[in-house]
């Protein structure tokens, strides 16, 4: 058995008991029942995730992906493709967005490329490189099926050097100049909105431009008319190797009951995949912010998740996920340091 089937199988549903031990605690605390809404919320899904009611995070890491994308050649970027490779490196720098909210949040970050489009051996950045970008989807598959898994299994294996070493919840970043157009693709296939109906800017596309981004997008799917419940056949024929292996973190997590935070657009693409190979994985994710994407609240409401950050961001490199930890970290801070009724001898 391969590692993807072997991961697929080892997800299971949170437990449920810790999940009361945990509301059962925040309901012993000096306040009135719910009253701290979302952040109630986050401490009861970590505790069905860690099967426990009583944790800590002390490490946490931005593990990101980079590629490049053939689909580029059609002119749905507004950037240069070359900009993938030169941003990438600042994610480990501290330089970038990304960087700087990580740091800020405590986070560690991992860069590491699986299919940027370039020779040379990029400072700080782990090579795990599949092949130098997809090929393009208006001529046929974006990958072959081998190169799918790969790219899922990458994110397996990174998420579990991770989770090795006792790191406690992973948020999931990209990079890669043309990845709203696959995400789109993916997204238009697994929900079965109309490319039409939620193409986006991306990283800045004019009005013009975005339609015929959405027309390249129907004609990729029309020409590669992937199976929409298939979410390896979706990523080989319009996705990328970044979101297959965010995909593939997403998994690795799950199996693992480590929870996942996720970023923007790109990453509700790789969740959308993992879910169509494994639906489990639903209850291990935690959303961060709402992408200004248009195509967002489909992908989000198929996945049942409603994010905790209105921010107007559309940056993605995981910069959503960082700035998310700071929530989750104050949630959990109010649940281990408040105190009991009991304690202060309130009764209500
Ligand atoms: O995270 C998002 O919601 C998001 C929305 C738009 C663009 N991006 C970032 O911009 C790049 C892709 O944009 P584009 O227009 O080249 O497809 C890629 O590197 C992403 O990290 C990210
Ligand atoms: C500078 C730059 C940084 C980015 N980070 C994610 N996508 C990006 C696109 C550009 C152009």
């Amino acid at each position: 058995m391969n590692l993807l089937s072997s991961i697929s199988r080892n997800i299971y549903p949170l437990n449920q008991k810790s999940m009361d031990a945990a509301q059962k605690k925040w309901d012993s605390l000096i306040h009135p029942k719910g009253s701290l809404g979302r952040l109630e919320e986050i401490c009861i899904q970590l505790a069905g995730v860690y099967e426990t009611e009583k944790f800590d995070i002390s490490k946490k890491a931005i593990i990101a992906f980079a590629a490049d994308h053939g689909v580029y050649d059609e002119g749905v970027a507004p950037n240069p493709q070359e900009i993938t490779k030169l941003q990438f490196p600042n994610f480990v720098n501290g330089k970038c967005g990304v960087g700087v909210l990580s740091r800020f949040a405590g986070a560690s970050v991992v860069a590491v490329d699986v299919g940027i489009n370039c020779d040379e051996k990029l400072e700080g950045v782990i090579d795990r490189k599949i092949r130098k970008g997809t090929s393009n989807m208006l001529k046929g598959p974006a990958m072959t099926r081998e190169e799918a898994v790969k790219s899922i299994e990458i994110g397996i294996e990174v998420a579990e050097e991770f989770i090795v070493n006792d790191y406690g919840i992973i948020g999931i970043g990209e990079m890669g100049i043309s990845n709203t157009t696959a995400s789109t693709a993916i997204i238009s296939v697994i929900t079965g909105q109309t490319p039409e109906e939620i193409t986006g800017a991306g990283a800045g596309l004019s009005e013009k431009k975005i339609s015929h981004k959405a027309r390249v997008i129907g004609k990729a799917i029309e020409i590669n008319d992937p199976n929409p419940t298939d979410g390896i056949e979706v990523l080989e024929k319009v996705g990328g190797f970044e979101i297959g292996a965010m995909s593939g973190v997403i998994l690795g997590c799950a199996a693992n009951r480590i929870p996942v935070v996720i970023d923007g657009f790109i990453s509700y693409a790789a969740a959308l995949i993992a879910y169509k190979i494994n639906p489990g994985i639903k209850d291990y994710l935690i959303p961060s912010h709402n992408s200004a994407e248009p195509g967002s609240q489909v992908a989000l409401e198929m996945l049942g998740l409603r994010p905790m950050l209105e921010m107007d961001m559309r940056l993605g490199e995981g910069s959503g996920a960082a700035l998310a930890f700071n929530i989750i970290d104050a949630a959990i801070y109010a649940y281990n340091n408040m105190a009991t009724f009991d304690e202060v001898g309130m009764h209500i």
